[in-house]
């Protein structure tokens, strides 16, 4: 047995091998140290190979897919080896073979995939070709046989900052590369695989596309031209079909994504603009935990894609905006989204069904799915009748067509409520199969014949309490209690004693048990060959599904949105084609959710006007407002209404935050060194197209080299890159910018004193602010009383200094003198007038003074202090 496991664990060298024995799965040697320690299951010994005990841990076989679920979390790869022989017929042990092969991202099974989100497997490579470098990549989303393809390029560095941040737009699961290349040796986003480097060759990846397919061109996917994407195709078709153990017949598309196709967001903006994700990590609140009102785990999925996937292509997010303004014209949302929330995931049903998982449970649930496409284009008819309706929404109800070829096979062949597993039987209809019927019928009758065969076996004997049972163990028997069994007539042969009875058998309840049992195994295999059988009848449908599974994604996505819209007093954006941003009482979209009253500002962009600079207290809503302007734009491009009273736009190519100081300790970047980073790729890769948002740039290091860069960086964006930008600081020596730069303007969050406390307008307002209140801030922070005293005392020296220091800004003065000392010493040695003052106060003697000496010498005192 060893040796058979040896053999197959050689096949599976990077995976755990869970080598099924009776009811358990068993891991070894090294498998099975892992297995324990991330499982948390006990580590045993059997048996020793060369003297040393051979390492065993194992999990019960039915709760497999649990354990496998935890393993792939953490990125680990599994094999599941089957015992595929008859073990009444094996000489020696029974024969194995790996059934199934499990990676992080070739999941299928519904238990092991999160719903809302997809796990892609992407494989890459890099062509090299003197110093010019082209990275390919394919995509392939198992669970929902998306398959995609790109392909970029350029010097090695560009290509790189590129490929990250495809990367993080992705969110692959598991990362295929060639075993030669290190040049992805810094990838930490999840798994990387390193696979044969011959599986990325070019040619044959073109191929195997072809095959895959079944086309004789790539020319209608648009993939003309490309070679490392196709030799990624390649490699990854190898790998995915491997751990199915078959081919995939549901990937039958293919596409291709251009560079320029979509919004450019890079994965610091993805982070900061808190999309799918918070900042630290969490689910909720986002932009997609709050417009998630999908009824289907296919729509939330859509909505995910389209956050994060804006296209530039205006004529996309009109149609989208056109179909919610339908939608909600005619109050279509209630009812599609009743009718919606019956629907099952589709998607991912027909994927099992073309790798033949399907299970009896899955088909009833498609079958009950497919029955409410008719309910859901009857629902959606009014809107249809709205003008702007024609495009989008007209397609979508095209789509789902009932396809009733496949329902009425489903209805035919699947029992209303199946049992879960067809081993268990109850899974076809009655009526589907006339030998399945037959079978059936004869252990079904069993119990009729059960209660006459009692009654008479009671007047035969006088035996009042006499029963003819059933159980697993002992099949059929009559029992007797001890008292009667006196009574029991001579055929009755003794099958088994219990405390209070005895049981027996008789030759003609032996005869009738023979049949039932085998008519009932005959039926379970029937059932399960008639179960392949329509698995495999459902094949043609494969194509049909997929696309109806589609158009239903997003009748339940549009749905979402128009609910959310109508719920909160959204409006539809109006995209234009000169440059610009215009946002009128535009709202944050998370934080108007989450305050009672949230105070609406506007934004406006123009060829004249690129470069905003907004200054105002801490706490005052500054990155509110910059977050809420680029989220209203993103929507807008998703296709979504946004909040504010009206919003028009221009074309945006690209957008770039830096928000927020956050450390990358793992990374090995100090807060500096990322805010530098970040900065270094906005002025990079911003255009007179991108939406730029700097949230205190600067701030990381020495006031003077902080506010150096700002100043050169603001100056960069205004000159150089020409976008549209919102520039927040804390600098006020930068609000003498837009003096020297038209297209820069000042605006600024307006707070007003309140006795010593503040309090916060959070309205936008033109100029620059007048003072920063941090003081206050932290008061409201709860500040010791004696630090905020101590600051006070400070700063108002500081600012005493700055008065006499140049009123023209000068970064490279000398920096203030000892800020630490408490004493005006060092004041003075850096103010004449203050040694001045001191020296006349050491002059004085107050013990010797009249008061009226003492008056003029006071009123003398304050003569050189203003002189
Ligand atoms: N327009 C608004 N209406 C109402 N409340 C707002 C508005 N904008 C911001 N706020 C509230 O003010 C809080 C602080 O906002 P924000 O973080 O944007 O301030 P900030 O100026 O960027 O502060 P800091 O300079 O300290 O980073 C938010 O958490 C929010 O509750």
């Amino acid at each position: 047995m060893m040796q058979q496991y040896l053999r197959i664990k050689a096949d599976y060298p990077t995976m755990l091998v869970f080598y099924r024995m009776g009811d358990f799965y068993e891991l070894f040697f090294d498998d099975a140290e892992k297995a324990s320690r991330v499982l948390g299951i006990t580590l045993t010994a059997r048996g020793t190979q060369n003297g040393v005990p051979i390492k065993m841990a194992g999990v019960p076989f039915h709760s497999l897919d649990g354990y496998l679920a935890k393993l792939v979390k953490v990125g680990e790869s599994c094999a599941i080896a089957e015992q595929i022989g008859d073990p009444a017929l094996a000489k020696g042990p029974v024969e194995r073979k790996v059934v199934r092969v499990v990676t992080p991202g070739t999941l299928t099974d519904s238990d092991l995939l999160p719903e809302k989100s997809e796990r892609p497997l992407l494989a890459m490579t890099m062509m090299n070709n003197r110093k010019h470098v082209t990275c390919g990549l394919a995509w392939l989303s198992l669970a929902s046989g998306a398959l995609r393809l790109m392909e970029f390029s350029g010097d090695q560095r560009s290509v790189n900052v590129r490929l990250m941040q495809e990367l993080e737009r992705i969110a692959p699961a598991e990362i295929l590369r060639g075993d030669d290349a290190d040049m992805f040796d810094d990838i930490s986003i999840c798994h990387v695989n390193n696979v044969p480097a011959w599986h990325f060759d070019v040619v044959h990846g073109h191929k195997a596309l072809l095959d895959q397919l079944a086309v004789a061109t790539l020319t209608g996917f648009g993939a003309e031209g490309l070679g490392a994407a196709f030799g990624a195709a390649g490699a990854l078709l190898r790998y995915a079909q491997s751990t199915q153990g078959r081919g995939l017949q549901h990937v039958k598309s293919l596409s291709c994504e251009t560079e320029n196709e979509y919004i450019g967001l890079d994965a610091a903006t993805r982070r900061n603009l808190e999309l799918t994700e918070t900042i630290r990590g969490q689910e909720s609140p986002t932009l997609f935990s709050l417009l998630d009102h999908c009824r289907t785990a296919m729509g939330s999925r859509l909505l995910r894609h389209w956050l994060h996937h804006a296209k530039r292509d205006q004529s996309v997010a009109r149609a989208r905006h056109d179909a919610i303004a339908a939608l909600m014209q005619h109050d279509t949302t209630g009812s599609l989204a009743y009718h919606l929330a019956q629907v099952p995931d589709i998607e991912r049903i027909t994927t099992r069904v073309a790798l033949l998982s399907a299970r009896p449970r899955d088909l009833s649930a498609l079958r009950d799915g497919l029955q409410q496409l008719p309910k859901l284009q009857h629902a959606m008819q009014r809107a249809l009748s709205h003008d702007n309706a024609q495009g989008l929404l007209a397609k979508l109800h095209h789509g789902l067509n009932e396809p009733e070829e496949c329902v009425s096979l489903l209805v035919r062949a699947i029992m209303p409520e199946p049992a879960t597993m067809v081993r268990d039987g109850g899974v076809i209809a009655r009526g589907y199969d006339a030998e399945l019927d037959e079978l059936r019928g004869l252990s079904e009758n069993a119990g009729q014949f059960l209660v006459d065969l009692e009654t008479r076996e009671r007047e035969r004997t006088g035996i009042a309490n006499l029963r003819v049972e059933y159980n697993r163990v002992h099949g059929f028997y009559i029992e007797v209690t001890n008292g009667q069994a006196d009574k029991v007539p001579e055929d009755y042969r003794r099958r088994q004693t219990l405390k209070n009875c005895e049981r027996y058998i008789t030759p003609e309840l032996k005869a009738f048990e023979d049949k039932a049992l085998s008519a009932q195994d005959r039926a379970l295999a029937r059932e399960k060959m008639l179960y392949d059988e329509l698995l495999a009848a459902l094949a043609p449908f494969i194509g049909p599904l997929q696309a109806i599974a589609q158009a239903l994604a997003q009748v339940d996505t549009l749905c979402a949105l128009a609910e959310h819209a109508l719920r909160n007093n959204w409006c539809a954006p109006n995209l234009v084609a000169e440059p610009c941003i215009n946002i009128v009482e535009g709202r944050h979209p998370v934080v108007e959710n989450q305050i009672e009253r949230f105070i609406a500002n506007d934004c406006k962009f123009m060829a004249d006007r690129r470069l905003l600079l907004i200054t105002g207290p801490n706490m005052g809503g500054k990155s509110t407002f910059m977050r809420q302007v680029a989220l209203i734009t993103l929507l807008a491009y998703v296709g979504s209404y946004v909040p504010a009273a009206s919003a028009t736009i221009g074309p945006i190519d690209r957008v770039f935050t830096r928000i927020g100081a956050t450390d990358d300790l793992a990374g090995g970047r100090s807060t500096f060194m990322v805010e530098m980073t970040e900065a270094a790729t906005i002025m990079n890769g911003a255009t007179e197209h991108s939406l730029v948002l700097m949230d205190e740039i600067g701030r990381g290091t020495s006031t003077f080299d902080g506010l150096a860069l700002a100043w050169a960086i603001a100056r960069h964006l205004i000159e150089s890159s020409r976008s549209f930008t919102l520039f927040a600081t804390h600098y006020f020596e930068l609000t003498q910018l837009p003096e020297a730069h038209p297209t820069a303007a000042n605006v600024h969050l307006s707070a007003v004193e309140h006795k010593d406390s503040i309090v916060f307008l959070h309205a936008v307002q033109n100029g620059p602010a007048s003072q920063s209140y941090g003081l206050q801030v932290a008061q409201l922070a709860g500040v010791p009383q004696p630090v905020i005293k101590a600051a006070r005392k400070h700063l108002a020296r500081l600012e005493a200094q700055a008065l006499d220091a140049t009123p023209q800004l000068d970064l490279f003065a000398a920096p203030v003198a000892d800020a630490n000392d408490d004493e005006a010493a060092p004041v003075a040695a850096a103010d004449p007038r203050a040694k001045e003052l001191l020296a006349a106060l050491d002059d004085i003697d107050p013990d010797a003074m009249t008061p009226r000496e003492a008056l003029d010498r006071l009123y003398q005192l304050k003569r050189l202090a203003q002189a």
